[in-house]
C-alpha cells in the first residue's frame, strides 16, 4: 500500500480479533470465533470509507475495535500516527473524543428517559468541553446542523419518527466535533425515503464539517452514494478495497462481483446479470484455511483451498486478496456495472463463461 501517511487519518494493520465461543468445564476457552483476521486499510483525512460485508463478517467488530470498545487481539490500529490499541485508559479517553460512534438502531440508542437536548448535552457537559451556560446554545445549534428545530429538545426520544431519532444521534456524535464518525449502519433500521434523507446529511456534514467516515453497511448500494473508497469483506477477511469509481465498474473479486449483481436495477426496463452464490458461509469458528470465499466461489482454483492470498495492490490504488483477479472475465464485471438491455444478445464470456455461475437471467415484468 504506496501511500503519503500523513493523508490518513486512521490506519488499521494486521488487525485481528478472537471471541470465545465455548468453554470446558473450568471456565477455559476450548474454541474462538474468528471474527477479524489480518485486515489492513487505511481511512484517510476527510474521505468516507465504506465498510461492505454479509452479516457477521466482522464489520461492527472493526468499528468498535476504532472507537475503543473492544480490543484487537494482535494487530495496530493508527490514529494520526498513534496506535490507540496501545494507550492508557486516559489516553484512550482522549483520543475517544476524536472518535465517535453513530449506532445502527436510533430506536435502542437513546436514553428514552432524558429529553432529546440532555441526550445531546452530555457527551458537553461530561468531557467539559464548554460552560455550563454556554452548552444551552451549542444544543440549539447542533440540532440545527442535522436539520431539527431547536425547540424540539423539550421532547423525548417517543415523540420523535426514526428518520428524526437517528438526525438526534448524529448531533450527539457531532457535540464533540470529532475528526472521525463511525456510522454503523446507520440507515439500515429506517424506511427507504427516509435513508436517502438520512445519507444526503451525513454527505452534507462531511462537507460543510470537513468530516472522516467509516460508514459501515451491508450491501454496495447503500455506501456507493457516500463513500470515496470502498472495502468488501467476507467472513473476516478483507477481500478489496478500491475507490468508488473503479470498485463499481471494475470490481476484481469475484465475491464483491457477487455482490454486485445483488443491486436491484432502478429501471424495470433494464436487467442485470446475477450471480447467484451457492452454500453457505462457513463458520468462523473453523474457517476455512486457504482464502475464506473458496468454498461458494466461482472462480477458484486448487490453490485457493490451500492458502489465502495476501491483500496486495493489484491496480493503482486497488487492492485485492484474490488471485484469481486477472482471470475472472472482464466483459462479466462490465456486465455487473453497465447493466445489460434486456433483448440484446447475452454476450459470450469466453475464458470466463467456464468460471461463471451462469445462472439464468432474471427478466423482469415488462
Ligand atoms: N462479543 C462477542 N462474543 C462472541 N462472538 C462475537 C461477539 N461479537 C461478535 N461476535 C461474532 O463475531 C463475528 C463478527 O460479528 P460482527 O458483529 O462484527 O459482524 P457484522 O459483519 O458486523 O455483522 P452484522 O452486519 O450482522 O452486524 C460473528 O460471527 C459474531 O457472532
Amino acid at each position: 500500500m504506496s501511500q503519503d501517511n500523513s493523508r490518513n487519518l486512521i490506519e488499521v494493520q494486521h488487525l485481528t480479533k478472537s471471541f470465545v465461543a465455548d468453554t470446558d468445564f473450568f471456565g477455559r476457552p476450548t474454541s474462538f470465533v474468528q471474527a477479524v483476521d489480518d485486515v489492513s486499510f487505511t481511512i484517510r483525512r476527510g474521505e468516507a470509507f465504506g465498510l461492505v460485508g454479509e452479516s457477521g463478517c466482522g464489520k461492527t467488530t472493526i468499528g468498535k475495535m476504532i472507537c475503543g470498545l473492544l480490543k484487537p487481539t494482535s494487530g495496530q490500529i493508527l490514529f494520526e500516527g498513534r496506535d490507540i490499541t496501545a494507550l492508557g485508559q486516559r489516553d484512550r479517553r482522549a483520543m475517544c473524543r476524536d472518535i465517535q460512534l453513530v449506532f445502527q438502531d436510533p430506536y435502542a440508542s437513546l436514553n428514552p428517559r432524558m429529553t432529546i437536548g440532555k441526550i445531546i448535552a452530555e457527551p458537553i457537559l461530561t468531557n467539559k468541553i464548554l460552560p455550563k451556560d454556554q452548552v444551552d446554545e451549542r444544543v440549539d445549534e447542533l440540532l440545527e446542523l442535522v436539520g431539527l428545530a431547536p425547540y424540539m429538545k423539550n421532547r423525548y426520544p417517543h415523540e420523535f419518527s426514526g428518520g428524526q431519532r437517528q438526525r438526534v444521534g448524529i448531533a450527539r456524535a457531532l457535540a464533540l466535533n470529532p475528526k472521525l464518525i463511525v456510522c454503523d449502519e446507520p440507515v439500515s433500521a429506517l424506511d427507504v425515503s427516509i435513508q436517502a434523507q438520512v445519507l444526503n446529511l451525513l454527505d452534507d456534514l462531511k462537507e460543510q464539517l470537513g468530516l472522516t467516515y467509516l460508514f459501515i453497511a451491508h450491501g454496495l448500494n447503500v455506501v456507493k452514494h457516500i463513500s470515496d473508497r470502498v472495502g468488501v469483506m467476507y467472513l473476516g477477511r478483507m477481500m478489496e478495497i478500491a475507490p468508488k469509481e473503479s470498485l463499481y465498474t471494475e470490481p476484481l473479486c469475484p465475491y464483491t462481483q457477487a455482490l454486485l449483481s445483488a443491486i436491484p436495477s432502478p429501471d424495470p426496463k433494464l436487467q442485470r446479470r446475477r450471480i447467484i452464490l451457492e452454500g453457505d458461509v462457513p463458520s468462523p469458528i473453523d474457517p476455512p484455511a486457504g482464502c475464506r470465499f473458496a468454498s461458494r466461489c466461482f472462480a477458484k482454483i486448487g490453490a485457493c483451498d490451500v492458502s489465502a492470498p495476501e491483500q496486495r495492490e493489484v491496480l493503482p490504488d486497488h487492492i485485492c486478496a484474490c488471485r484469481r483477479y486477472d482471470n475472472v472475465a472482464p466483459e462479466l464485471a462490465r456486465d455487473l456495472s453497465l447493466e445489460i438491455q434486456r433483448d440484446a444478445a447475452r454476450p459470450s464470456y469466453g475464458r470466463g463463461s467456464d468460471l461463471i455461475n451462469d445462472d439464468p437471467v432474471v427478466t423482469p415484468e415488462a
